[in-house]
């Protein structure tokens, strides 16, 4: 599903990956790990191109991520944030119909799917709140099910639980365990949170000086 081979990544001078030879299957689940400024969210960036340049390759699917459309990694992928992204000025609803309409869907379509998912996670009696009418495991609920409105084969998590306290931490990723097994998905989520990887035991990439050892 993901490969990634001899993959390098500099900020100028400063190397930060340096020959990743990876790969996560489809329906596969791995954390990834590593002290602050070892490169995480720069390898999940790379992987959901915001960030572009790199030596190496990664692909996805077979496909070199450079010749994948960006309107085409949207369907692929989901991604969530620590800090939820939604856009305070959208109800829940207009958050979640968004992931569908950057991809050209019909509200037509997007609606028994954003009705489905909001079910799923128990907020669907709040849909036509604003964000800030919200707890920040709601929130990221919300932002879960936005990015699982196009059905994608893969989420990219960076920090998902790293403002949460630790009971809605937990809970948070449970629901993610879960949607992986129910949505067929793999999952790769960026933690600093050891009890969750003892909490929720799974295939681990540690990130030390620019390499990635997995356990
Ligand atoms: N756009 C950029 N330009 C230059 N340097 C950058 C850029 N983005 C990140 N860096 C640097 O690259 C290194 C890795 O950053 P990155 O955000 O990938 O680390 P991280 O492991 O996700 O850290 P944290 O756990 O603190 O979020 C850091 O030293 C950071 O300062």
């Amino acid at each position: 599903m993901i490969r990634l081979q001899k993959l390098c990544k500099s900020y100028g001078e400063r190397v930060i990956l340096q020959d990743l030879d990876l790969h996560l299957e489809a329906g596969e689940f791995a954390f990834l790990q590593g002290r602050s400024g070892s490169g995480k969210s720069t390898l999940l960036k790379l992987l959901y191109r915001e960030q572009t340049e790199f030596a190496g390759r990664i692909d996805i699917d077979a496909v070199p991520i450079e010749q994948i459309r960006k309107f085409e990694l949207r369907r692929m992928m989901g991604v969530i944030f620590q800090s939820f992204e939604l856009l305070p000025r959208k109800t829940v609803m207009e958050n979640v119909a968004l992931a569908g309409e950057v991809v050209g869907k019909r509200w037509g379509e997007i609606e028994p799917e954003a009705q489905r998912l909001l079910a799923r996670v128990g907020l669907l009696d709040r849909k036509d709140v604003f964000p800030d009418q919200l707890s920040g495991g709601e929130q990221q609920r919300v932002a879960i099910v936005r990015a699982l409105l196009n059905r994608p084969r893969i989420l990219l998590a960076d920090e998902p639980t790293g403002n949460l306290d630790s009971e809605t931490a937990f809970e948070v990723m449970q629901l993610l365990k879960e949607l992986h097994v129910e949505e067929n998905m793999a999952m790769l989520i960026v933690t600093h949170s050891e009890r969750l990887v003892e909490q929720f035991p799974a295939k681990t990439w540690m990130m030390e000086q620019g390499r990635v050892r997995v356990v």
